[in-house]
């Protein structure tokens, strides 16, 4: 037996609520698990996605959606990327993973984009079967009480929190208990990946290679749009200036 109209214009009308963000909590019985990855993503690399993936894994998470910050609250000081590029950038980057996505949610929301308002409008979205998990480095975790409305963000979401090497897991758990808050944090032990944005950004600077650190088709969108002074020459091409 087909759908009631009624039926239809809920889902279409949910459909059109969620965007691009994945379908999840149809099933009443069944409990899901939505993954969040909020970052800058300036650009996304391999860390980003070795992380998600083993959160994807070892949380054994429905799916994880990729969210490039809109305007990312810590960063107003800094030089930050445009949001499309960012968000190109993150598609590129996701798109052979049938586990990830990339969504437009917070770089087409104006104004900073507080993670509480973000998991505030998600939590809204899904039903109450969809638990949220939001995926950040444990660098954030041990800054996550000073984030705004850290509080209601506590229950909104559970965090996972993946560890970089030479990260020291006492300095975040400390500065969590001393604020009193109960946040729901898992630490995974991601493998040694020590790379950046910063680190992407100053290779690209100096003319050098990105192979294996960002997915090729990220490379050649920086050298296409010339982000971070890439040459448009190609990826490997070295700039004739600039390079120490
Ligand atoms: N190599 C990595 N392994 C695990 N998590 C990471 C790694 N790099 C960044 N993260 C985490 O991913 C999230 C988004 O990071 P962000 O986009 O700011 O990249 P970044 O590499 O930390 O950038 P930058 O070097 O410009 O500060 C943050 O929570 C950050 O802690
Ligand atoms: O909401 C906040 O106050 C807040 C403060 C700092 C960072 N965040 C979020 O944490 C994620 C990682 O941020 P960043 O600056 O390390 O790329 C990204 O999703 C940010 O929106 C959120």
């Amino acid at each position: 037996m087909g759908l009631s109209i009624d039926e239809i214009e809920r889902v279409a009308a949910d459909v059109v609520r969620r965007g691009d963000l994945p379908m999840l909590g149809q099933e009443p019985g069944r409990a899901y698990r939505l993954g969040v990855m909020g970052g800058t993503f300036d650009p996304i690399h391999n860390g980003h996605l070795v992380a998600a993936e083993q959160a994807f894994d070892d949380l054994e998470l429905d799916t994880v959606v990729f969210m490039p910050a809109g305007r990312p609250a810590f960063k107003q000081d800094k030089q930050v990327s445009e949001g499309e590029d960012r968000y190109a950038m993150t598609l590129l980057a996701t798109a052979d993973n049938p586990h990830f996505l990339a969504s437009r949610f917070e770089v087409d929301r104006a104004g900073i984009t507080y993670t509480a308002d973000t998991l505030e409008r998600l939590r809204a979205i899904y039903p109450e079967n969809v638990e949220i998990y939001f995926i950040t480095g444990a660098d954030a975790i041990a800054d996550i009480v000073r984030w705004r409305d850290a509080e209601r963000l506590s229950r909104l979401a559970h965090l996972v929190g993946a560890t970089r090497p030479g990260y020291d897991l006492s300095h975040a758990q400390r500065a969590i208990e001393e604020s009193g808050i109960r946040f729901d944090v898992t630490y995974l032990e991601v493998p040694a990946l020590a790379i950046s944005s910063s680190y992407l950004r100053e290779r690209v600077r100096h003319g050098q290679s990105l192979r294996y650190l960002t997915p090729d088709a990220v490379t050649g969108y920086i050298h296409k749009h010339q982000l971070y002074g890439a040459s448009q020459l190609g990826y490997g091409s070295k700039p004739t200036e600039g390079r120490e």
